[in-house]
């Protein structure tokens, strides 16, 4: 699924308009009625409901949505931000639409808000995508009011004063149970500084023009969905062999974070690579070992920590680099020399602090490099920023400078790669927020790349997969139970889902 900006919305919709063609308020009419659909669906047809409209077209959307749960039978109010100005000519007609209704409509024009009844639901219609300046005034106080009435508020197309393609940081806006918005994915939702605003988000298809998609390819951000997942996968002939899928070498582990080691071994294993050598200090071989039968090991002239590159290099066709290496100084004098290597390479965690003090070493990452950083370990590499919104620009700049693939994680994973426009993950859940999980995603991606996907794919891929399982391994867990193993256990289940064709 693709991600538009506000302005690709627009453009999107007036395409529609033009080339279906449709008449805008028809188009309007249809979003209603995706929306009532979707209330009618939920059950709540028993609810009475609040609807709070501004003068544009969301309001437009508002009134109309009004007038069609009246129609159902509900039990509706309709409040209108009375600015002094027409509605927009949508919005004209929908209300000359709802005055045939009888449904009572209050315009406010002052604080003096009419107290809004328990249990109602509130539609918030005030602003969508046109929202052009942050809330002030009375229409900050009218946000205030319905997020502290303790009512469910479900937002139409967007939370209002939430901007859809920048920051709303300490701005006011509504806080959304459920937000119904059309056709495709904005920017907004996938940052996760407005997780308190959204809710539940649900895409409704309004039928806009596909053509539009088609003729701009490549000028949206992506939603690596399942369609896309299944168009990199690459699938196995009956006559493969170990030699087909690659010879990972992982650098990893040192005293007191084998655990580390570990899980990202069995990751890189289980996500299908041929041979796996796990380069580690003395003081974890029979840690490894024990634990994971089918890894050879390479061992470390130290006893506690990496301070060498193996012997034979040339075996292995790519190197992940990070899981609980730690930052001894000869841990980190060990770094450039693994960058002059010039393989196909993963670095993670400690590997990207070092990095990070010594940030003279990007200008040394062999081409296409995959980086995974959470957005603190970004921030020490690429600087502090003041929002999500802006890291993300950040990380698009990083990736085409430094020609690297980086996967800057978090709920919705944003991975940005030279030429693209950049990849948000959709799958995973807050059962991942155990220690252990990053390394895990190192392991999957690592095994992905010594199987010969692109690196831009085997972070795609791999990014879907982990969530993916972590979202199967939900089954038998809760967030709470939740660990960064099981998540290798259930990789199985999310290959699987992959590979399995869907019945139509
Ligand atoms: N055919 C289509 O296009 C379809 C569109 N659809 C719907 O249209 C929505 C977009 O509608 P839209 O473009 O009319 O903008 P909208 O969000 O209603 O707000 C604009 C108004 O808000 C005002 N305003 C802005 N910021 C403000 C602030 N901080 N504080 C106070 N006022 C502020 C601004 O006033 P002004 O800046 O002129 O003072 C203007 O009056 C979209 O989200 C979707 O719901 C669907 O029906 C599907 C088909
Ligand atoms: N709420 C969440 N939703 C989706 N994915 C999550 C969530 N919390 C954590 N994750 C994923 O778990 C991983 C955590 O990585 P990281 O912070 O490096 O952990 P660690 O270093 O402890 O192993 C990332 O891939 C991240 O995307
Ligand atoms: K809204």
């Amino acid at each position: 699924m693709q991600i538009l900006s506000a302005e690709q919305i627009r453009e999107w919709d007036a395409y529609t308009i033009a080339h279906e063609p449709v008449a805008s308020v028809d188009l309007m009419e249809r979003a209603a009625e995706a929306c009532a659909e979707w209330i009618e669906k939920k059950g709540w047809l028993h609810f009475d409901y609040s609807v709070y409209c501004g003068k544009g077209n969301n309001g437009g959307d508002g009134l109309a949505i009004a007038r069609m749960l009246s129609q159902r039978g509900c039990k509706i109010t309709v409040h209108i931000l009375e600015f002094g100005h027409k509605g927009t000519d949508d919005f004209q007609v929908n209300l000359e639409r709802l005055h045939e209704c009888n449904v009572p409509i209050v315009f406010i024009q002052d604080n003096g808000f009419h107290p809004t009844p328990k249990g109602n639901i509130i539609i918030d219609a005030l602003f969508g995508s046109g929202l052009n300046r942050p809330l002030e005034g009375i229409v900050a106080d009218l946000v205030d009011f319905m997020n502290n009435s303790g009512n469910k508020i479900v937002s139409i197309d967007i939370p209002s004063g939430l901007f859809t393609d920048k920051s709303s940081k300490g701005n006011t806006v509504v806080k959304a149970a459920h937000t119904l918005s059309f056709q495709v994915y904005k920017t907004a939702f996938v940052m996760a500084e407005n997780g308190q605003y959204t809710g539940q988000i649900e895409i409704l298809d309004i039928g806009l023009h596909k053509d539009y998609l088609e003729q701009h390819k490549g000028a949206f951000f992506q939603m690596t969905d399942e369609t896309f997942i299944r168009s990199i996968y690459k699938k196995r002939t009956s006559f493969s062999h170990k030699g087909n899928f690659g010879h990972a070498l992982l650098m990893a582990g040192s005293y007191g974070k084998m655990g580390a080691a570990v899980m990202a071994a069995k990751a890189c294993l289980r996500s299908g690579v041929g041979l796996l050598t796990v380069h580690l200090p003395k003081c974890g071989v029979d840690i490894m070992q024990t634990s994971t039968h089918e890894a050879m090991v390479s061992i470390d002239k130290d006893e506690h920590c990496i301070i060498s590159i193996p012997d034979d290099i040339s075996k292995y066709n790519v190197i992940g680099v990070g899981p609980g290496i730690g930052l001894e100084n000869e841990t980190k004098s060990l770094l450039p020399a693994i960058l002059q290597l010039k393989k196909p390479l993963v670095i993670d965690a400690d590997a990207l602090n070092i990095i990070a003090e010594n940030k003279a070493l990007l200008q040394q990452l062999p081409a296409q490099t995959i980086l995974t950083p959470h957005p603190k370990e970004f921030d020490r590499l690429f600087g502090e920023s003041p929002n999500d919104f802006v890291r993300m620009e950040k990380a698009q700049h990083a990736a085409s400078k430094h020609n690297c693939v980086i996967v800057l994680k978090g709920h919705n994973t944003f991975m940005a790669a030279p030429g693209a426009k950049g990849f948000f993950n959709n799958t995973g859940n807050p059962g991942m927020a155990t220690g252990g999980s990053g390394d895990v995603l190192t392991g999957i991606i690592t095994g992905l790349l010594a199987q010969k996907y692109s690196a831009l794919n085997a972070a795609i891929l791999g990014v879907y997969l982990h969530g993916l399982s972590a979202d199967m391994a939900l089954q038998f867990n809760s967030f709470e139970t939740l660990l960064p193993s099981d998540i290798i256990k259930y990789l199985y289940r999310g290959f699987k889902s992959i590979i399995t064709e869907k019945k139509e």
